[in-house]
């Protein structure tokens, strides 16, 4: 694809990855990615933002083949997938200067063994004039590496946001054209990238609000031309209420830890709380992120396997745990022939969550009438605890 016109004088150029399905080699990505790169043309200097994930590097080369001239390759974030490429871009354009923060200089010069001389440092809130066009650099700390920073373009008021805002989405469009695949895509992205850092996310979306922004240009997936709504939503995720809503991951390999699951489901629905089901050999890690976004509570639910968990439900676990979401409440239900330290070790593996810790149940065997009390006296204890935090 030949680079696109956005305003006069801004491109979009890069690389559209409608077949990979895998990132971070954990991350499903259902409708495949782009890594988006813009091109600033100023009356005086000319600046590159970013480039692409290494293996499409020949499709960002072939869009520069016209460009006479690059002054500045605007680096906003080390993560190879936007700067891979950056040495070969310096092969072409020898003399431009690698405009990072400091944090992503040393990153860079560690990740792509790029020699220090490339490179020109920039502090916070520095300017950068490429005569008509003025560029600023904000530095966004934990967007999602500690090196990161975005660029806003005052004559254009377009945010340069890289990661920030953005969406694993394949698509021809360049702007967003249909908001709701685009908010379900970008909350897949900040459930499984931004969501560990959600006190810093808010720190750096109260550091935007300065800017008037028309458009946020990110590096993946589709341009906002109507940018408040993705705003609103970050907003949402990092500042509102955990909702009414209870995540059950599990795992059963013989049926009964699914009985009590169902169970359980069954018994919440009563309470007038709302439930999402994972079973985790058939899902999506994706899905259960982004309704970690929202969830009150979670409850793991696991057959004793090897003395513990069964290394399904210890991933859920150990991926709940990382990525820190708001939720309130935890407890943990299965199944076991004999015993084991199935409670204790998912325990000891969520240790990040700021979780009141709701009683277990665990049954011997099949569930027995007493167990399927127990359950019905958990699902009773969450909608209480629901009810006390006025979720319901
Ligand atoms: C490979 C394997 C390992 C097991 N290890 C334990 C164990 O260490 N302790 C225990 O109490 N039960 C153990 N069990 C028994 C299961 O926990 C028990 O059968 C349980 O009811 C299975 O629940 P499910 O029907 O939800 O799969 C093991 C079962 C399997 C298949």
């Amino acid at each position: 694809m030949e680079k696109r016109k956005i305003k006069d004088n801004i491109y979009w150029l890069g690389a559209i990855d409608w077949d990979r399905r895998l990132f971070d080699s954990l991350i499903p990505l259902p409708d495949g990615t782009s890594y988006n790169a813009y091109l600033i043309k100023g009356s005086e200097k000319t600046a590159l933002l970013d480039t692409v994930d290494p293996p499409m590097e020949d499709t960002l080369m072939e869009q520069l083949r016209g460009v006479e001239k690059i002054d500045y390759i605007i680096s906003h974030h080390a993560e190879q997938d936007h700067s891979g490429t950056i040495g070969r871009v310096l092969e072409k354009f020898p003399g431009a200067k690698v405009v990072v923060t400091p944090k992503a200089k040393n990153m860079l010069m560690d990740l792509l063994r790029l020699d220090e001389s490339v490179f020109s440092p920039v502090e916070d809130g520095d300017v950068l004039s490429l005569g008509d066009k003025t560029l600023t650099f904000i530095h966004t700390p934990w967007v999602h590496w500690p090196e990161t920073m975005v660029t806003y373009l005052e004559q254009d008021r377009i945010l340069f946001s890289c990661d920030f805002f953005g969406s694993h989405i394949a698509t021809s469009d360049l702007f967003v054209t249909d908001p709701g695949r685009v908010y379900e895509a970008a909350k897949r992205y900040f459930a499984e990238i931004m969501m560990p850092f959600g006190k810093v996310i808010a720190k750096n979306l109260e550091k935007l609000k300065p800017y008037d922004i028309d458009m946020i240009a990110p590096s993946h997936g589709q341009i906002y031309d109507q940018p408040g709504w993705i705003m609103d939503a970050y907003d949402q995720w990092v500042n509102g209420a955990p909702k009414n809503l209870v995540v059950l991951p599990f795992v059963s390999m013989h049926g009964s830890t699914r009985q009590m699951v169902d169970h359980l489901a069954s018994a919440l629905t009563d309470q007038g709380v709302r439930v999402e089901l994972f079973n985790l050999p058939v899902t999506d890690i994706g899905k259960l992120a982004m309704s970690l976004v929202d969830a009150a509570t979670i409850v793991v639910g696991t057959p004793t396997v090897l003395a513990g968990p069964h290394p399904m439900a210890a991933y859920a676990a150990f991926l709940a745990n990382a990525l820190r979401p708001k939720t309130k409440f935890l407890s943990i239900l299965g199944s076991y022939g004999w015993g084991g330290k199935t409670v204790e070790t998912l325990a000891s593996m969520t240790g990040n969550l700021k979780v009141e810790v709701l009683d277990p149940v665990l049954c011997k065997g099949l569930a027995s009438q007493s167990d399927f009390k127990a359950l019905d006296d958990m699902a009773a204890a969450i909608a209480k605890k629901h009810k006390d935090l006025d979720l319901v």
